[in-house]
């Protein structure tokens, strides 16, 4: 079990802590902190803040991911999916959605917009080589294995 150091920021009151729906939930949902309704329009993105911040340790990264329904039911997600919080980030956690839909949607303070899931991240060194081994897919990639 990581502990992760968790600060509520100004303009977070009444909102909850990231928290798990569910008992094994993957993800912590991620309630929108913005003061007043904020209307997406077909096509548009925005930055909506989280009203926390987080101190991790650096085996660990959080990752930002859309909530299913929200893409499902009005095209939302986000845009730069999954977004990557770093763990020397000290600053508010925001989520970056766009609209994929084709009405416009109201984001009202305190809805779950997002989930943040905590990942392990390999501390990885990289050693550079003239030459790699060679392995069966080399350099196909994009479909080569067929569609
Ligand atoms: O969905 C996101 C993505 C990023 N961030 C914050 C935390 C992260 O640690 C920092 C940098 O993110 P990223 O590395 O993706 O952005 P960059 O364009 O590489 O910015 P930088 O040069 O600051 O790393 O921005 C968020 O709050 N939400
Ligand atoms: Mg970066």
């Amino acid at each position: 079990m990581f502990q992760v150091q968790i600060k509520r920021l100004p303009g977070s009151n009444g909102l909850d802590l990231p928290r798990k729906m569910s008992q094994a939930a993957s993800g912590f949902d991620l309630q929108a902190a913005v003061e007043e309704p904020v209307t997406l329009a077909p096509g548009q993105r925005i930055l909506i803040p989280t009203g926390f911040a987080l101190a991790m340790p650096i085996e660990l990264e959080a990752q930002i991911r859309p909530r299913s329904g929200l893409a499902y039911k009005h095209g939302i997600t986000c845009l730069n999916s999954p977004g990557t919080i770093d763990a020397d980030y000290r600053g508010e956690v925001k989520v970056l959605l766009i609209n994929l839909g084709q009405e416009p949607f109201v984001i009202n303070r305190g809805e779950r917009i997002a989930q943040m899931v905590f990942q392990t991240v390999p501390q990885v060194q990289l050693e550079e080589r003239e030459e790699l081994s060679d392995t069966v897919r080399g350099s196909g990639g994009f479909g080569h294995t067929g569609v």
